[in-house]
């Protein structure tokens, strides 16, 4: 998979050099079941038109520019890892527009020319709530009328689990309030955070990318997986933690090589030293019902 990273605006020699694709279109924070109904769908059209399949995300998070509401400033994947996960399922380009201001105002007609038919985009996948162009007024009915019928384009319905539509925000609510066991029904697997442990005598240290979207502090129960070594242990999050630390404990006394590249699966919730103890029954309470 190449990354190709997109600063605004994009040189005609570039336009003219890309290569015709599927492009599949939007944030994508998690890489959840919904967002690979939307790579499954670009995929199976790419290999059917024998083109390219081409991911457009972007960076920063929109909010993060835009300041609307709540600011996005750390991801559930990180943008290497988001990298890794895409190349993973099957993705042949990356593009990563760089979102500052001057893109936020793009006009949704004009994103449309310079973005997708620019960049040979034979066909867009998006799911039914996708946004684009200025104050977002570019909506799925509006992308085929951008298209002005230059390439098709295919509208993901709603994936929801539980009745609640599968959503980044969804995973964030959950993983903030320590729920994580939650996690595999719209995720898909365990909510992860990949790093290198390094060992410290009596507990280790996973060195993460602090731009990691972290549970809320507590104890939590982890596997550390490398390959099919599966260690089980403790991490405890607390808000003193230094960015890009996460402290573990493993079961048993074990341990595990120094500078292990692992992911670190949050597997439970055990306990929250720093809530209140009213707060502390509520969040046990919830827990009880969920079993
Ligand atoms: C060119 C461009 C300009 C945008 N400008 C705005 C904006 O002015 N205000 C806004 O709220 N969102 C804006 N957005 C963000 C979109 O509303 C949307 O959040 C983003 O494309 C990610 O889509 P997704 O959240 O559906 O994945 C813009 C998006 C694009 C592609
Ligand atoms: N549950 C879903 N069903 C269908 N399409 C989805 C679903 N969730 C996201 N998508 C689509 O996936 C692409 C990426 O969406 P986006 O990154 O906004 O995900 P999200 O989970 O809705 O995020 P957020 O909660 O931050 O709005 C967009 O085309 C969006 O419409």
């Amino acid at each position: 998979m190449k990354t190709i990273n997109l600063n605004h605006p994009i040189s005609n020699t570039f336009k003219e050099n890309s290569e015709p694709c599927v492009m599949a279109l939007g944030f994508f924070d998690g890489i959840h079941l919904g967002h690979r109904q939307i790579i499954k769908t670009a995929k199976s059209l790419a290999d059917e038109k024998n083109v390219q399949l081409a991911v457009m995300t972007f960076f920063p998070h929109p909010s993060s520019v835009i300041k609307k509401g709540e600011q996005i400033t750390t991801y559930l994947t990180p943008l290497a890892v988001k990298e890794k996960m895409f190349a993973k399922l099957g993705v042949d380009l990356l593009y990563v527009v760089d979102f500052n201001t001057e893109v936020a105002k793009i006009p949704h007609d004009a994103f449309v020319d310079e973005y997708l038919f620019g960049l040979k985009c034979r066909h867009a996948v998006a799911g039914f709530d996708y946004k684009y162009g200025f104050k977002g007024k570019g909506d799925m009915a509006q992308l085929n009328v951008d298209a002005v019928g230059r390439f098709g384009v295919t509208i993901v319905e709603k994936q929801e689990k539980h009745n609640k539509k599968i959503s980044s925000t969804l995973l964030r609510d959950l993983i903030s309030s320590g729920k994580v066991e939650d996690i595999p029904d719209y995720l898909g697997q365990r909510y992860e955070c990949r790093g290198i442990l390094h060992n410290k005598g009596k507990h280790h240290v996973l060195y993460i990318d602090p731009d990691y979207f972290l549970p809320c502090p507590g104890a939590y129960e982890v596997s550390l997986v490398n390959g099919s070594l599966v260690t089980k242990g403790v991490c405890e999050v607390s808000s003193s933690d230094r960015p890009g630390e996460l402290n573990v404990r493993l079961f048993h006394d074990q341990s595990i090589a120094n500078e292990t590249p692992i992911h670190l699966h949050w597997e439970s919730f055990i306990a929250d030293y720093e809530m209140d103890p009213l707060h502390a029954q509520s969040r046990f309470d919830d827990m009880e019902v969920n079993m």
